[in-house]
């Protein structure tokens, strides 16, 4: 399969949906390559990952890391990281630093970054200038401090409106595409029938043009609580810790190391004792 580019993204619209997924290391990059239009190095790497309360403390080191270990693993989907929280709300020129380093040092096709109107000006500045960008509307996780949580957006007349005039001003400022995340379906099938660009939707029903997950939410490795928006599509935390009590059984009863798993006497002789 040829890889995906972000016109072929573009493109998509009322085409087939967009299949997205969350990457943070080279072998689930691989694992999900083939069946995914785009990977998501998301900045939720930092709650998922590194066991951290929310999005907030992320580094841009952290995402260039992690960039870099998907890129490795992608040959088809087109890659896109998570600007971090703090590394591009000050000016159009401090996201263009931001943005730059990490395609220079991950080899990611694209940045997204979290805004509606107040980010269009950056928007604009970062695609002028080379740097394709994916939005992400809605619900914004690095703004949990001074929204109070995770509460789904736009039930209220007034707010639905401001999240449809954020749609329109990320797609005309150049965004190729742009995640609706924790909105209610209304709302999603309006903006998505409102702007030229796809629609990746999370938390925001089947209306959008493509839907995202954080891959260790769907394959069941996550623990506490998950996010209602969630299908499960297996359960690898329950097939890890099924592995690890089999394994503390056979290294408690030394039925490990078996004989298969020795390395044969070629080498010097080692006295024993
Ligand atoms: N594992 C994981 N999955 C995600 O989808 C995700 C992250 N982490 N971290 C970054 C953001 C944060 N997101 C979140 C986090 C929590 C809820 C959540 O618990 N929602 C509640 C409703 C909350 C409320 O109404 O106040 C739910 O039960 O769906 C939703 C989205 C989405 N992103
Ligand atoms: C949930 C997706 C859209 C995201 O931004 C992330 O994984 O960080
Ligand atoms: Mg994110």
């Amino acid at each position: 399969m040829k890889p995906v580019t972000v016109s072929k993204i573009r493109a998509a619209k009322g085409k087939e949906p967009l299949v997205c997924l969350t990457a943070y290391t080279t072998p689930i990059a691989q694992a999900l390559d083939q069946s995914c239009d785009l990977l998501l190095v998301g900045d939720s790497l930092g709650m998922v990952v590194y066991g951290l309360e929310s999005t907030i403390p992320v580094t841009l080191e952290m995402m260039i890391a992690h960039g870099a270990a998907v890129s490795r693993g992608a040959k088809h989907a087109l890659v896109v990281v998570d600007l971090p929280f703090g590394s591009y709300q000050e000016s159009p020129a401090q996201a263009f630093r931001s943005a730059a380093r990490i395609l220079a040092e991950t080899g990611c096709d694209a940045v997204k970054l979290e805004g509606g109107a107040v980010m269009a000006e950056t928007i604009e500045f970062l695609t002028a200038r080379g740097v394709p960008v994916l939005a992400h509307i809605g619900l914004q996780p690095q703004s949990v401090n001074a929204l109070g949580g995770y509460a789904a957006r736009g039930k209220q007349a007034a707010e639905a409106e401001a999240i449809v005039a954020d749609a329109r001003a990320v797609a005309d400022a150049g965004a190729f595409a742009v995640v609706v995340e924790g909105v209610v379906a209304p709302l999603a099938a309006r903006i998505t029938s409102t702007i030229r660009v796809p629609t990746i939707g999370i938390g925001a029903s089947a209306e959008c043009d493509g839907q995202i997950l954080v891959t260790d939410d769907m394959m069941g490795m996550t623990f506490g609580h998950v996010p209602k928006f969630v299908r499960r599509y297996a359960d690898v935390g329950a097939a890890v810790k099924a592995a690890a009590e089999a394994y503390a059984e056979d290294v408690r009863a030394r039925r490990f190391p078996a004989e298969e798993h020795l390395y044969g006497a070629t080498g010097p002789k080692i006295a024993a004792g």
